[in-house]
């Protein structure tokens, strides 16, 4: 039997994976976020990960960034080890994460995604235009590029995010929530426009989420922390009653109702509060 978390390429042990996780494991002093994960992702994957508040997601993402140390196992992207500044990974980080009040043209804040963490000489005025504005045009927002970032709808900076994340044709993308504090129809939009980039370009993507619904039409995989520990399949293996039962340990409900999934429990086991499941 295969074994589970392995795409098919390290089944097959003729090719490497776009991105190996192996036995990772995370640990601020006592307290285990998550432990011997390990799967594998293959280009052009569209993975949902999901899971309570505190359960590791965004630090899952910021392992594989380089920006933060695994305290056991490994990470390998593309064939190296995971480091900071990597252009082929595209970052579509949290809501939170760019300050509103920033007097920053949309053009420069998407142009950062193509040499702002890169050292030596950036490209060419005129080419690194042209390639702003196609990122903009790629995600319908080629009338944003001269505004104020600080200016944007919640909406439209989600759009500026995926632009910037996209600019640099990355192997991979990781998403951190890109439709929270999104209304249903920006969710829709905003899932469509990564899910469209993944398409065209091959790119693998990793999207963390509360809410698998928006996505699940374009989700191959779904990883699943909670309690440290992790489940990962399609939404028909993991996204059921006895499997999330066994990872939280307790009765949790998986209700399928007109093609949306609703998890009943889950919330319980949470390390917060406002875990919402809709
Ligand atoms: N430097 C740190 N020291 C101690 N604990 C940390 C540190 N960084 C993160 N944590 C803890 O690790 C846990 C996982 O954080 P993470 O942000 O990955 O959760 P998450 O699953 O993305 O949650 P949310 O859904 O709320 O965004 C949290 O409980 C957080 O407080």
């Amino acid at each position: 039997m295969d074994e589970p978390g392995l795409g098919p390429a390290s089944r097959g042990c003729l090719l490497v994976s776009l991105l190996s996780i192996r036995g990772a494991s995370l640990a601020f002093g006592e307290r285990i976020i998550w432990q011997n994960l390990s799967f594998e992702v293959e280009p052009g994957e569209f993975i949902a990960v999901i899971g309570a508040n505190g359960s590791g997601k965004s630090m899952l993402l910021k392992s594989i960034l380089g920006q933060q140390e695994l305290s056991a196992g490994s990470i390998t992207f593309d064939g190296s080890s995971s480091r900071r500044g990597n252009t082929k990974i595209g970052y579509v980080p949290q809501h939170r994460a760019i300050d509103a009040g920033l007097p920053l043209r949309v053009s420069d804040a998407v142009r950062f995604g193509l040499d702002g963490h890169r050292f030596g000489i950036p490209l060419p005025s005129s080419t690194a235009r042209a390639r702003v504005l196609s990122a903009l045009e790629s995600v319908d927002a080629a009338h944003l590029a001269e505004k104020p970032v600080g200016g944007l709808s919640g909406g439209e900076m989600q759009r500026v995010r995926v632009a910037q994340a996209v600019i640099s044709k990355p192997k991979l993308i990781l998403a951190d929530e890109p439709l929270s504090a999104l209304d249903l129809h920006h969710q829709q939009e905003v899932s469509q426009l990564i899910h469209e980039q993944s398409e065209k370009n091959n790119t693998a993507v990793l999207f963390v989420t509360h809410d698998v619904n928006p996505i699940i039409d374009y989700v191959d995989r779904v990883l699943y922390l909670a309690q440290g520990s992790f489940a990962i399949g399609t939404p028909d293996e993991v996204l059921r009653s006895e499997v999330l039962s066994e990872l939280y340990g307790t009765e949790i409900d998986v209700v399928r109702n007109q093609g949306r999934v609703v998890v009943l429990g889950a919330h319980d086991h949470d390390h917060h509060e406002d875990e919402q499941w809709r």
